[in-house]
């Protein structure tokens, strides 16, 4: 048998949602660049599960959907209150709190097409109140409710401070869900793939993703990116800390990535507003000791940065917390998991591959008493 480590390079489905083709990433053909410059998340999310662009009527449509569905219901808010709230981590208490929202969906086991879309809808609208009812809860304070006039960059940032955000954020908050939407079959994806290929439910594949994405090598990174720039501290440290890291063999986070070689073209977006929103908060070190670190590791290993790189310094400006990072991306990635999982429904096969056994050969059976103490 021939090994493939980590599925590198292995084609394991075809898919129309996105594309990433020397370096250049699409959604259903449009680049990533037009899309972040010109459309709302909301717009992007239409064009993932249904193909096109929305038109005018569609997407109003579909942000009434979306604003209508918001609303947790009782029982998951509840339930935040049970978990041991200074110990959880929020992408834990995402990945939980999804697992329970299907438990009070009367639709979570039916499997007709129109009933998983309605789930989608479902799904996608109340991803943001999740995050921000626990990021409130787990600090005594009450969940903000949605607004049903704000869009959904504005609501989102609405729900986790109770204050209506500045357009700046706004921008910042829409581009960057813009930029996580979909990424092909990244590992939190196919995941998802995987669980809904056995025909299991909606509810089930965005938890198994949940929990790919929550990983360091994959969303994570964002978090620890955070955390290696707040333990380096200043722009003097960047390069003795970077070279020691490098020459320990350490991976740098929020470097490197499986697919794109010459970079990824959505962190350039994220240093832009990282420039524009740490000099706003008269933090300015934050991109500086960023653009230091790039530097340095593209110089030394030839390793850009990833989309998880300048977006831990982006929504440090806007004031979230460090361990929300990850759950912002789940905000945006959910998109196209629910894109990924519909498509998956549409053309269905078991996903179920092959393991080389490298252990021992055959033996024999030895009875519990005649094994030795
Ligand atoms: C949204 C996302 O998921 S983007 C990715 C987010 N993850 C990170 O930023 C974590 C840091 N990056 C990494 O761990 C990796 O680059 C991954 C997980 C993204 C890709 O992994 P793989 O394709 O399996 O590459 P792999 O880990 O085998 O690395 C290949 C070589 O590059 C090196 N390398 C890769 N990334 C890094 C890094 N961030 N820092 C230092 N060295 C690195 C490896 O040490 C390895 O070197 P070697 O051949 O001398 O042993
Ligand atoms: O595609 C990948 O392997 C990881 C990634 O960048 C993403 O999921 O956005």
């Amino acid at each position: 048998m021939t090994v493939t480590r980590g599925l590198e390079g292995v084609v394991a489905t075809t898919s129309s949602i996105s594309s990433i083709i020397d370096d250049t990433l699409t959604y259903v053909g449009y680049d990533i660049d037009d899309l972040t410059e010109n459309a709302s998340f909301e717009e992007v999310i239409y064009l993932l599960w249904h193909r096109k662009l929305p038109t005018a009527a569609e997407l109003e449509e579909l942000k009434t959907q979306l604003a209508e569905n918001a609303a947790l219901p009782k029982e998951v808010l509840e339930h935040f209150k049970m978990y041991p709230i200074d110990k959880v981590h929020p992408m834990a208490a995402l990945r939980s709190a999804v697992s329970l929202l299907g438990l009070y969906d009367d639709e979570a086991d039916v499997m007709e097409k129109e009933a998983n879309y309605r789930k989608a809808v479902r799904l996608q609208a109340k991803m943001p109140a999740i995050v921000a009812a626990f990021a409130r809860v787990r600090k005594g304070l009450e969940p903000v409710p949605p607004r049903e006039d704000l869009n959904f960059a504005a609501n989102f940032l609405y729900m986790l401070t109770g204050e209506e955000p500045e357009q700046i954020a706004v921008e910042a908050m829409n581009k960057a869900l813009v930029l996580h939407a979909d990424h092909e079959l990244n590992a939190s994806t196919f995941t998802a793939r995987v669980c809904v290929a056995t025909l299991s439910d909606v509810y089930s594949g965005v938890t198994a993703a949940l929990g790919a994405l929550k990983g360091p090598l994959h969303g994570g990174a964002n978090e620890a990116v955070m955390k290696m720039l707040t333990e380096i501290g200043t722009l003097e440290n960047v390069e003795p800390s970077i070279r020691q890291k490098l020459a320990n063999k350490e991976k740098i986070m929020g470097f490197g990535h499986r697919v794109y070689r010459q970079g990824d073209p959505r962190a350039k977006h994220l240093r832009e507003m990282s420039k524009r929103l740490t000099v706003l908060t008269g933090e300015p070190h934050w991109y500086d000791m960023s653009t230091k670190i790039e530097e340095i590791v593209t110089g030394e290993k030839n390793l850009p940065p990833n989309v998880d790189f300048y977006s831990a310094s982006v929504y440090h400006s806007l004031g979230i917390d460090h361990d929300l990072f990850t759950p912002i991306f789940a905000v945006s990635r959910v998109s196209g998991w629910l894109a990924h999982i519909l498509e998956q429904y549409d053309n269905n096969r078991l996903i179920r591959p092959r393991a080389d056994y490298i252990g021992p050969g055959k033996q024999e059976y030895v009875a519990i008493e005649r094994r030795g103490i």
